[in-house]
């Protein structure tokens, strides 16, 4: 660009005539003369100026269009986004909070009206916060504080580390990547969104250009309304529910379960909820206000009123259970009518039909697995022939994994190199500094429960100043990532197998109540005979019965669920969608859901799944199994309702799988690694070795260990 320019106006001084020989007219003539070339140089490089620049928004568009197209319609891929499909997916956690803490409250801050308005406006256009109700949005707007920066200071510096969100009130900041200001933020605009969800990178800075004042949520802050807001709305809809006379004898955990699937609408007066011979599909109960019934006689114009139903009452079972048109008119009545309501659909699998809800009883049925299986649940699993091992008793092969905590490496008594085992040690000062305790505890008493031929085995655990450690089971065969990198799909067969192999383990841990949350080709291993094995179990949880939910925010950006990304509170569903990202991603090589900043990927899975295209190798039966399971509302999803675990089992894409003879392993898995010896870690990359010596950590959090 300076080059070009430089160029231009050597080329003008060529044509100077020399000035010393020239009278005065003619001076002034040349003198105009230059001034005339001087504009039209000055135009010249203008209009230059206005080219390039339009040229750089043209490669940007360009370079947009191509990514896109390279993340929707498998078009060649450009350099960068074939290196990210080769990249493994990190997990990505909020803080553990544990559920003997008593939330500590968050002093409000007194805000005039003006600003409370301007606050609300920006939240509700935010993706995340948008779907909010009045009082969440409330809540979250008393807590906020504002901070002031001068000109020039910076709110957000690029790569630290976020824990607040911004809305910007007074003033104007820049956006800037790389030194360039590449947008600019104004009063009334959300910034630093993405602290709100967990504790990552800021992606730009943000810099203030004049004075200026931000309203500032602490991530801590947001997260504890969301969750005391949306447990205490579930506990009064089950409360609620209890007060309904036709469910006043069913128990409970089936009143929660109940909970989880009804939507709340809001009428108002006047509104006909229910049309008389118009087809229906849907059952409610008033929470709140008062409908009346009508009906209108054949040939007759004039409604005729049936009566007035209250709070608490129902309506609408008619046409369901007779599969027939309304039979009456149901109007809201004055100031207007809330009604929580169930769809046909979840209505069936939750409740068989009405008949049965009205007629029979239910008892309480813990969840078990689906099928009769191999897998027995125990507790306390005992490995006596290492039982009086220590950790100095091991010698370390190689490296078979690297985690955000600490790395995996394939080790063996010093004195019987016939067995190897995997050693998974984690830096303990790194856990205590990312409040990741509570999980790195709960991958331990989770996995020493486990007995199912589909997880990884934790024999023993151990711990010194620096580090804990897991010695587990080796899965010499290597991870489904790397057979996904180096085959870039999968066939039918071989992501069906695994995707089985997946199921069981998916079943076995629900059945004993744990989600699992970090489904991915990562945390797949092969045996030696093929079979696949869930591993890594830094983001499981043991829910508590009674349909309750978890908060944090876990998992791989590509594979989480919009529940999560929503904060709305999340349970074994959440497994149920990634099971769906995961057949995707076998079968096509890259995952629907993706994009440069996780940000991107949060926007895309939000849009949801429709919105995604499919590529010519999965035929439409496929797209139904990854449309059925990563249905944006959780309790829609296939292997959630009634039929359970068992109806993906059932599904077509599965059509002639051997489900007995995988459980007990008595078929030939598609892929049959090759493993020389017990040694032998040519299955997994090789990782450089960790120069990185942990400092102490001794505050005695690993007790347990
Ligand atoms: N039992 C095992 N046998 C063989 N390899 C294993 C085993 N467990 C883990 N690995 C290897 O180590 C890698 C990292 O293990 P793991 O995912 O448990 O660590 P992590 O620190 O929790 O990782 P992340 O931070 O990515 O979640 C795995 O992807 C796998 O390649
Ligand atoms: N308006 C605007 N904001 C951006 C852009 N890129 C990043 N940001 C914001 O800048 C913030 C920097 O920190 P975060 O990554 O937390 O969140 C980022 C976004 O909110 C951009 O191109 N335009
Ligand atoms: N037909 C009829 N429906 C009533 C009456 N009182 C309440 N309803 C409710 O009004 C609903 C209209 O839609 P449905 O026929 O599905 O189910 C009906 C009943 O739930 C009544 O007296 N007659």
């Amino acid at each position: 660009y300076a080059g070009s320019r430089k160029t231009t106006v050597e080329s003008a001084r060529s044509g100077v005539p020399d000035l010393k020989m020239t009278s005065t007219a003619a001076t002034s003539a040349v003198v105009s003369e230059l001034t005339r070339d001087v504009e039209r140089l000055k135009a010249a490089m203008d209009e230059k100026d206005r080219t390039i620049e339009q040229l750089g928004r043209a490669v940007e568009d360009i370079r947009n269009m191509l990514e896109n197209a390279v993340s929707n319609q498998f078009l060649v891929p450009s350099p960068q986004s074939s290196q990210h499909r080769l990249d493994k997916k990190k997990g990505v956690s909020g803080e553990c909070s544990t559920s003997s803490e008593t939330p500590k409250p968050f002093p409000k801050q007194s805000k005039p009206i003006k600003t409370k308005h301007l606050i609300k406006q920006a939240l509700c256009k935010n993706q995340f916060l948008k779907n909010l109700n009045t009082n969440q949005i409330s809540e979250i707007v008393d807590v906020m504080y504002p901070k002031d920066f001068e000109a020039g200071a910076y709110v957000i510096r690029k790569g630290d580390p976020g824990c607040c969100l911004y809305v910007a009130d007074e003033g104007k900041f820049d956006v800037i990547q790389s030194g360039r200001v590449v947008d600019s933020i104004g009063p009334g605009e959300v910034f630093g969104e993405m602290a709100i969800l967990y504790n990552c990178p800021r992606t730009a800075s943000v810099r203030a250009i004049e004075d200026v004042r931000v309203w500032t949520l602490e991530r801590v802050a947001y997260q504890q309304i969301m969750k005391t807001s949306a447990m205490r709305r579930f506990d009064e809809r089950v409360g609620f529910l209890k007060s309904v006379p036709l469910m006043k004898d069913l128990n409970e955990e089936f009143l929660s379960k109940i909970a989880d699937v009804l939507k709340e609408e809001f009428y108002p007066e006047g509104h006909y909820i229910i049309k008389q011979d118009t087809l229906g599909d849907k059952f409610y109960i008033l929470s709140e206000g008062r409908v009346k019934v009508t009906k209108t006689n054949k040939g007759e114009d004039e409604e005729e009123e049936f009566g007035v139903l209250e709070q608490g009452e129902f309506f609408g079972e008619v046409a369901l259970l007779k599969k027939d048109k309304r039979t009456a008119n149901v109007v809201a009545m004055h100031p207007g009518a809330e009604c929580l309501t169930l769809d046909r659909e979840p209505f069936v699998h939750f409740i068989g039909n009405l008949e049965e809800l009205k007629n029979k009883k239910y008892t309480e049925h813990p969840r078990k697995p689906s099928v009769q299986s191999t897998v027995e649940i125990k507790t306390n699993t005992f490995y006596p022939e290492l039982f009086r091992v220590e950790l100095t008793d091991f010698e370390t092969v190689a490296t078979i994994g690297v985690g955000g905590f600490g790395r995996v490496d394939l080790v063996c008594l010093k004195l019987d190199k016939s067995r190897s085992y995997a050693m998974k040690k984690l830096k303990k000062q790194q856990i205590v500094d990312m409040q990741q305790q509570e999980h790195v505890y709960n991958e331990k008493t989770i996995l020493e429960s486990c007995t199912s031929p589909f997880i990884g085995k934790l024999y023993k655990t151990y711990k010194d100043n620096r580090y804990v450690y897991m010695l587990m089971e080796a899965c010499l065969g290597g991870e489904v990532w790397t057979l996904l990198r180096d085959r870039k799909c999968f066939d039918d067969n071989a992501a069906c197998f695994v995707i089985a192999c997946v199921v069981e383990a998916l079943d076995y841990l629900h059945g004993i109540d744990v989600v699992y949350r970090d489904l991915k080709p990562e945390n797949l291993l092969l045996d030696r005979q093929g079979f696949v094995k869930l591993v890594d179990f830094g983001f499981a949880k043991r829910l508590q019965p009674r349909g309750k939910k978890t908060w944090t925010f876990c998992g791989t950006p590509e594979y989480v669920a919009p529940e999560v990304v929503l904060n709305k509170g999340h349970d074994r569903a959440v497994d149920f969608w990634a099971l769906g990202i995961l057949v995707y991603k076998l079968l096509a090589g890259i995952p629907p859901f993706s994009g440069n900043e996780p940000m991107d990927i949060y926007n895309a899975i939000l849009k949801g799944i429709g919105a995604v295209n499919f590529p010519r190798q999965m035929n439409k039966m496929t797209q139904g199994l990854v449309k059925q399971l990563c249905r944006s509302d959780p309790t829609e999803r296939i292997g959630y309702q009634k039929g359970g675990i068992q109806d993906i089992r059932r599904h077509e894409w599965f059509k002639g799988f051997d489900w007995t003879g995988l459980r007990n392993k008595n078929i030939i898995p598609p892929i049959v690694p090759h493993i020389n010896n017990p040694l032998d870690s040519s299955n997994f990359d090789i990782y450089p070795e960790d120069g990185d010596v942990p400092p102490d950590e001794s505050s005695g959090w690993d007790s347990e260990f």
